[in-house]
């Protein structure tokens, strides 16, 4: 099936998800995978500073606080931002995987408008895994866990090799990510079991 017509469903047959045995445990805070990371590096001034914790079986949960420069309307969230933090909490599935995966497609649901100042608790869950397609939704709900819904998301990722990134992306960063000293960072980076 192409990409476009590509269901976000998980086909009959999909294998359950399986957390990597050294996934962290649950309620584990995972801190940034790369610190210029727009969604949760602390590199980024206007980035989103998600911060993800480990949820149990294949799943996440992740807050976020809507700024000043995160607006679209006066006073509410872009809906591209919004967007942005159910793909990162999505993409943060992988780390539980362990399986270097980017976003192929994300059909978002606007609910409600996010107004600045509020946080975004988002919950995302591995829905199944079909050879390198991975399937996984989420929801952000305002203020609280169990607040009101404003915006949910289906994706499917699609499982890369580490030189997706090497070599489709700019050599300054690839250079200086690689070249840190801490060797989890640099996997994290990538998304690369360590
Ligand atoms: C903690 C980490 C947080 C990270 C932040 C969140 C993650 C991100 O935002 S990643 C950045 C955004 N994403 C990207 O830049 C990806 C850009 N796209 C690409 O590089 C390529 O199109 C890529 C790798 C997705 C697929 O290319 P390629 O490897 O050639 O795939 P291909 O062999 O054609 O297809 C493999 C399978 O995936 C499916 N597929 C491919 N692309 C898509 C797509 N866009 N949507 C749905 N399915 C797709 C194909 O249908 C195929 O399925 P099947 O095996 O059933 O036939």
């Amino acid at each position: 099936m192409g990409p476009g017509r590509t269901t976000l469903v998980p086909p009959p047959g999909a294998a359950s998800p399986v957390r990597h045995p050294e996934a962290p445990a649950p309620g584990t805070l995972l801190g940034p995978h790369y610190d210029q990371c727009f969604g949760c590096g602390e590199g980024q001034p206007h980035g989103l500073h998600l911060q993800a914790r480990a949820g149990e079986g294949v799943s996440i949960t992740a807050e976020f606080t809507v700024q000043p420069a995160h607006q679209g309307a006066p006073g509410l969230a872009h809906g591209g931002v919004l967007a942005s933090a159910l793909d990162e909490t999505l993409g943060s599935l992988n780390w539980l995987l362990r399986v270097i995966a980017v976003t192929g497609r994300l059909e978002t649901d606007f609910v409600r408008p996010v107004p600045v100042g509020a946080t975004l608790h988002l919950e995302a869950r591995c829905m199944g895994i079909d050879g390198r397609k991975i399937y996984a939704s989420a929801v952000g709900r305002i203020d609280r866990p169990d607040g009101p819904v404003a915006v949910r998301a289906d994706a499917v990722f699609i499982e890369v090799k580490l030189d997706h990134f090497t070599r489709n992306g700019r050599p300054e960063e690839i250079k200086a990510a690689m070249a840190d000293p801490d060797q989890i960072k640099v996997a994290r980076a990538f998304e690369v079991n360590p």
